[in-house]
């Protein structure tokens, strides 16, 4: 361990500075959910692609029906249907002076329509009242014949929605670096694209260390705690983006430990451990892997280093293998590994995704706590917290100590106190992480 003290800055920009994203490959649509472009996406069919209904009713010439009300409609004769995924009238017939042709919602409007008179503005074809649907195709096959009374004028383009009044070919659809949410691939899907060309998800190998540590489900012995690390932070892997995969507790055993990584590189962009950086007898990331180094692999090597922070102050951070895998060994306490992965981990895969935006949001909140908070001076603390948007309220949860685990399920927020602050008062505006 070095004897410099990193700031939380140093130390985060260290880790950016040697994090590149990962080279693009093409994925099918669903798969690139949450990944971003690298591509722009051009257009190369007009959306809609051709003029069509936006409302179940008739197509009809706006001649046919000016000055039409429910006392004196116009008559018009019915010379069939255009459903949505005909091409048009059967036979390319064409509505003609006096005619209508009933369509539905997405029908193709046929030549010589110039607009849609929904069905509730006409008597449907029964020769009564005002209809308020259609009758099903199958049940009422002369619907699509006969005669309907139009009670309502329509201008040009009434219930139209014209070709490429959405996007038009050539078109940008989406730019390089936006960011496929569902939105986005619906309109990529629209567009007939299957696949798209964006930054892989990186995988994430989470593996824990410790003697003492037990998978949830089994007996505790004396000594012995649930291996609780592991788990949290593969699923933080898994909301930052990545691909994650968790690997139980290894014993302290150095040996074991490098092996296990080794074998573990394969599947890995980025490799995180917790536990084993800190002072004692039994640190053995600290072992094993501070002995990784230029020997083995040109480049590697990892390096454990102070922070002048509060939870989190021993950390390592480095590269393993012939990949020159990151590797970020985060201290064991739980709170201690989860904001540690929140503040350095988090923002490394979503570097590794392209993402421009790599940070949680902070936002200014007071604090809403009844009494003052003390924070080590030299430290930058990050407390636990709940945060009340409405109010503008951060409000702390549990204490500072880096075991509190069921105080963290409860926090959406970090409080942050700055290195130089020692005591905060109640209602003193502070910078809150948002969790969430
Ligand atoms: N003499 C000193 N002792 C310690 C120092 C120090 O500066 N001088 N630093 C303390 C700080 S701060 C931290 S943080 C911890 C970091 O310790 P390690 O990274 O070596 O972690 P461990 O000793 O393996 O474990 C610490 C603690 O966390 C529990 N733990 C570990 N892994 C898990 C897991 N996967 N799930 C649940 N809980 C876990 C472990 O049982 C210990 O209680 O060192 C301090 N000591
Ligand atoms: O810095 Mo340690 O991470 O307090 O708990």
């Amino acid at each position: 361990m070095s004897s410099t003290i990193w700031s939380v800055d140093e130390h985060l920009d260290d880790i950016l500075a040697s994090v590149r994203p990962l080279e693009p490959i093409e994925l099918q649509l669903p798969d690139a959910q949450g990944c971003v472009l690298v591509k722009d996406v051009v257009v190369e069919v007009a959306l809609p692609p051709f003029d069509n209904s936006s409302m179940d009713g008739y197509a009809v010439r706006v001649a046919d029906v000016e000055g039409a009300s429910e006392e004196f409609p116009a008559v018009l004769t019915v010379i069939g249907d255009v459903a949505a995924g005909s091409a048009g009238l059967a036979d390319d017939q064409v509505v003609g002076p006096g005619q209508a042709a009933r369509i539905m919602t997405g029908a193709p409007l046929p030549a010589g329509a110039e607009a849609v008179v929904p069905v509730e503005w006409t008597d449907g074809g029964t020769g009564e009242g005002p209809a308020d649907g259609m009758r099903a195709h199958a049940d009422a096959p002369e619907g699509a014949t006969g005669e309907v009374r139009v009670h309502r004028p329509v201008t040009a383009g009434a219930h139209v929605r014209k070709r490429g009044s959405d996007v038009q070919p050539g078109e940008p659809a989406l730019a390089a670096g936006s960011v496929v949410g569902p939105p986005q691939i619906g309109l990529l899907a629209a567009i007939g694209c299957s696949t798209v060309v964006v930054r892989p998800r990186p995988r994430v190998v989470v593996l824990s260390t410790g003697s003492e540590l037990v998978q949830p489900g089994e007996a505790l012995t004396g000594g012995q705690i649930y291996d609780s690390n592991s788990f949290a932070l593969t699923a933080a892997a898994r909301d930052a983006g990545a691909i994650a995969y968790r690997v139980g507790a290894v014993a302290d055993d150095a040996e074991t430990l490098r092996a296990t990584i080794e074998d573990q590189l394969i599947r890995a962009d980025i490799v995180v451990t917790t536990g084993g950086v800190s002072v004692g007898a039994y640190d053995v990331v600290k072992e094993a892997l501070s002995s990784v180094g230029d020997a083995d692999e040109p480049g590697s090597g990892v390096e454990f280093r102070k922070l002048a922070m509060q939870p989190g102050k021993p950390q390592g951070f480095g590269s393993i293998g012939p990949d020159h895998t990151p590797l970020l060994a985060l201290p064991g306490n739980p709170v201690s590994a989860y904001v540690s992965f929140e503040l350095f981990v988090r923002p490394a895969i979503r570097a590794l995704m392209g993402l421009a935006d790599v940070h949680r949001p902070t936002v200014r909140a007071e604090l809403g706590s009844d009494k003052a908070l003390t924070s080590p001076a030299g430290r930058r603390q990050f407390l636990r917290g709940r945060y009340d948007a409405e109010a503008g309220t951060v409000t702390p949860v549990g204490g500072s100590g880096s075991h509190l685990v069921a105080a963290l399920a409860q926090a959406d927020a970090l409080i942050v106190v700055p290195e130089d602050v020692t005591s905060v008062e109640p209602g003193t505006e502070t910078d809150v992480v948002l969790l969430r």
